[in-house]
């Protein structure tokens, strides 16, 4: 009896021991695998086992990827880790085709998203998961809700700014500060329409996202939740606090207006529809992203007063040609969205653009081969700023490059003014293939059409009533870091609205 407990055990243990082994030697062949289909990739030799770790941890990737391009070309490898892959892509001929092919994300940001707001179906690693939500939602984004983006009342800016200043003694207020209840402003009312604007908790609640967004990163940083951390809880605490009252929000707008936009099922699945994780996500992308770009047109303005003064002369042009309510201002104001394009061309949302390839390798039209699970970068912030892209002012703000005119000039004169006919003309950024602040191919942003929209709809009603000065011995030269995950330009400077007279 107790020799045959023996055998059983002894059979258990072995059995154990082999599938343990085997599962280590099948890891040990992927590594091994990964090594040999990794090898054809140009960089630079690995100097310990634990890769170029310690090289990213001293400068920034997008400054070591700068020195990397230079030295070994338009594909270039880095390890990570002994299994962690990373291939950066900086040959403009292939980034539209990897952003293309490559249809994966890294898990880290949708467990950044998941981690604070719950289950959404955007946002996350896989194209297979995420294609369905993501035509559907644009569509919606293209249709209802950009007319809304373009329509938020003017008087409302007026507020905000009124508001603002008047809570500083000296009427100056900060460019981030502002750009942030901006954005969410633009974006709250765009989804969730006058029941937002009417909503008592709207300030509390964008309180309460401002300040998960401050750490969202940081506790998806962390490989195992810290359940540990009193602070982790804190922010747990918060994060479910904002669901309770997007919830909320959600409710009332349900039962105020018929017809949601985003928060009805598109009955793809029969499984219920649970909309609050995803539209926190929207709020929080969109509200980071957008108060990026409109803190740095602002700081562009203001550091530009003579492009400042044209955009206004185009918006007294727009007024006395009479602008009808649903007419979309693309060809109304070719100066003001130029100055939206360039910022966000000299200010990508982030250094770069993500990608991976879960399942399949990817086969580029070069011949180069990288390895399935690879992280794949678009260095965004250098390929945006090269020379070889954009000409010798590349680094230097010319919103003109977005513009063509039939008389070779690209900001409207007084002639133009009076007579209300500008004879500039947008180009479509598309054209340039090195423009690529939205991201390009399958994953793209699909909030693009919206966001530009709505901040160029904002920045007409704003420097219609306002002129933008900076406030005497406000820092302007500001040099762009990573916050919150996005790149903004800090310290932002101190601005001030001074009204124009009628
Ligand atoms: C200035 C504002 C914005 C910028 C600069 C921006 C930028 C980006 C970028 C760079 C990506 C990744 C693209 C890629 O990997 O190819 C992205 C993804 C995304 N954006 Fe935006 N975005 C902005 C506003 C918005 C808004 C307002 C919305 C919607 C309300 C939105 C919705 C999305 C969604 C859903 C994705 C994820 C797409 C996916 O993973 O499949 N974005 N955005």
């Amino acid at each position: 009896m107790a020799s045959c407990l023996e055998r059983e055990i002894n059979a258990f243990l072995w059995l154990s021991l082999i599938s343990v082994t085997s599962y280590l030697l099948g890891k040990l062949a992927k590594i091994f695998e990964l090594w040999r289909k990794a090898r054809p990739i140009p960089g630079p030799p690995c100097p310990s086992f634990y890769g170029h770790g310690g090289l990213i941890s001293t400068s920034s990737l997008t400054d070591i990827l700068y020195a990397m391009h230079k030295k070994y070309g338009g594909v270039v490898k880095l390890w990570l880790g002994p299994a962690q892959l990373l291939v950066s892509i900086e040959d403009m001929d292939l980034i539209r085709e990897v952003l293309l092919k490559a249809e994966d994300k890294l898990p880290l940001t949708g467990r950044a998203f998941r981690l604070a707001f719950g289950k959404s179906s955007l946002f996350i690693s896989s194209f297979d998961k995420v294609e369905h939500k993501r035509n559907s939602l644009e569509l919606k984004l293209g249709g209802a809700l950009l007319e809304r983006a373009h329509l938020i009342p003017e008087q409302i800016w007026g507020c905000v700014i009124e508001n603002a200043q008047s809570a500083r003694a000296n009427g100056a207020v900060d460019s981030k500060e502002i750009s942030l209840h901006l954005a969410y402003t633009i974006l709250a009312t765009t989804i969730f329409g006058d029941v937002f604007l009417a909503w008592p908790k709207a300030t509390v609640y964008e309180e309460l996202l401002m300040n998960i967004s401050k750490d969202a990163c940081f506790w998806a940083s962390y490989s195992i939740t810290p359940f540990w951390k009193r602070d982790f809880w804190r922010y747990q605490d918060s994060c479910a606090k904002l669901k309770c009252l997007t919830e909320e929000l959600i409710k009332e707008c349900r039962q105020k207006c018929k017809s949601g936009f985003l928060w009805e099922s598109d009955g793809h699945d029969n499984t219920e529809y649970e909309p609050c994780g995803e539209i926190i996500s929207l709020m929080f992308h969109g509200s980071l992203t957008m108060a990026a770009l409109i803190a740095n047109i602002l700081t562009r303005l203001v550091t530009h007063v003579d492009i400042q003064d044209k955009i206004y002369s185009e918006i007294v042009m727009v007024q006395k040609v009479g602008r009808s309510p649903d007419e979309q201002n693309y060809d109304m104001t070719p100066n003001l969205l130029a100055v939206v394009y360039e910022s966000a061309r000299l200010l990508p949302a982030g250094p770069l653009l993500q990608r991976c390839s879960l399942q399949h390798d990817l086969k580029l039209k070069d011949g180069t081969v990288i390895p399935a699970g690879a992280i794949i970068v678009v260095p965004v912030q250098l390929v945006q700023m090269d020379s070889s892209n954009w000409g010798s002012d590349a680094l230097k703000f010319n919103p003109c490059r977005f513009l063509s005119s039939t008389d070779g000039r690209c900001i409207p004169d007084q002639k133009e003014t009076s007579t209300g006919h500008t004879s500039s003309v947008l180009k479509d950024p598309n054209e340039f293939k090195a423009f690529l602040p939205f991201g390009s191919g399958t994953r793209a942003c699909i909030g693009q059409k919206l966001a530009v929209l709505g901040i160029s709809s904002l920045f007409a009603a704003l420097l219609e009533r306002y002129e933008v000065r900076l406030q005497p011995g406000s820092e302007i030269n500001p040099k762009p870091k990573m916050n919150n995950c996005i790149l903004q330009l800090l310290p932002s400077p101190q601005i001030v609205f001074v009204k124009r007279s009628a």
